[in-house]
């Protein structure tokens, strides 16, 4: 009687960049914990393959192509492919990108990308998912941040900024969208072996450099972070609101 359940059966999850790195783990914990999957990335074929991947689970999976700058466009195949009866019960905002450039150098099209895909799209998309939830008086929203959203980083200023205003976002839309039993909280990762990073990630000074600022001594495993995105999803987070758990090896208590 007090052990709450991780199960996403009935469940309908929406989840950006989908099909690589943290947003595919996530995608296929979901498939695993029982839910239907709306698999929303830029490449058709892979869309497609991991609508394929979820369906071996038995889930439900609908293809959405498109880059999330074009967040009309999501909402619209959104619209046009899911059944009338069903809405969104889980919206990740994962997709995201980093041009690492110092400040000095930082160029207006860089600002404007990054801003774009990292925050302006997670607040529409948000806002898109949100107004059905509150029609049903439930649903969860994740924002995958990052570490640099909390502390500073030397992979991008731009990049760091748009992570906080994640953080700071999921706190304001916990607080306005909490009436509606609607949970928007967080996840701040710290490194994990993906497309974003593996060519970081290939440098060993740079990874022994990672290592030393992480108590746990090593770089997180995907599943790791799926397990806190599984959490946030499931009625086992039903109390939390405007949180950002940080899955990080212990990196941001790291004084000295
Ligand atoms: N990998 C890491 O060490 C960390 C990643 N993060 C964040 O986690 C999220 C996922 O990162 P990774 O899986 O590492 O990245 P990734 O680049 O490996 O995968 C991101 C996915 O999002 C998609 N994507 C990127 N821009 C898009 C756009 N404009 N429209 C539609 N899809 C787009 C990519 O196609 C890819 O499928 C990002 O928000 C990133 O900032 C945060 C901290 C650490
Ligand atoms: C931990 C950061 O988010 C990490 O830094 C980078 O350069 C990549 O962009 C990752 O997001």
């Amino acid at each position: 009687m007090y052990l709450p359940s991780f199960s996403l059966h009935n469940k309908l999850a929406a989840v950006t960049g989908a099909t690589k790195g943290i947003g595919y783990a996530i995608t296929m914990a979901y498939a695993e914990a029982g839910a239907d999957i709306i698999v929303i990335a830029r490449t058709e074929e892979d869309v497609h393959r991991v609508v394929q991947e979820v369906k071996s689970y038995g889930q439900k999976g609908y293809p959405v192509v498109a880059d999330v700058k074009d967040y009309l466009s999501i909402i619209s195949q959104i619209e046009a492919t899911i059944p009338d009866e069903s809405t969104i019960d889980i919206w990740v905002n994962n997709a995201g990108m980093n041009i690492r450039n110092n400040a000095l150098e930082v160029q207006d099209e860089e600002w404007e990308q990054i801003v774009q895909t990292n925050m302006k799209s997670a607040f529409f998309l948000s806002q898109y998912a949100a107004r059905q939830m509150k029609d049903k008086q439930e649903g969860k929203i994740i924002n995958i941040s990052s570490v640099a959203g909390h502390v500073a980083l030397r992979t991008g200023v731009v990049y760091g900024m748009t992570k906080s205003a994640l953080i700071q976002m999921t706190k304001t839309l916990a607080l306005e969208w909490g009436e509606y039993n609607i949970h928007v909280n967080a996840i701040g990762p710290w490194y994990f072996n993906t497309p974003l990073t593996e060519k970081l990630l290939k440098n060993e000074e740079y990874v022994e450099e990672i290592k030393s600022r992480t108590p746990m001594r090593r770089i997180g495993e995907l599943k790791e972070l799926a397990g806190t995105a599984v959490f946030l999803a499931s009625e086992a987070s039903n109390y939390m609101t405007g949180q950002t758990l940080f899955v990080d090896g212990g990196m941001t208590i790291y004084g000295f």
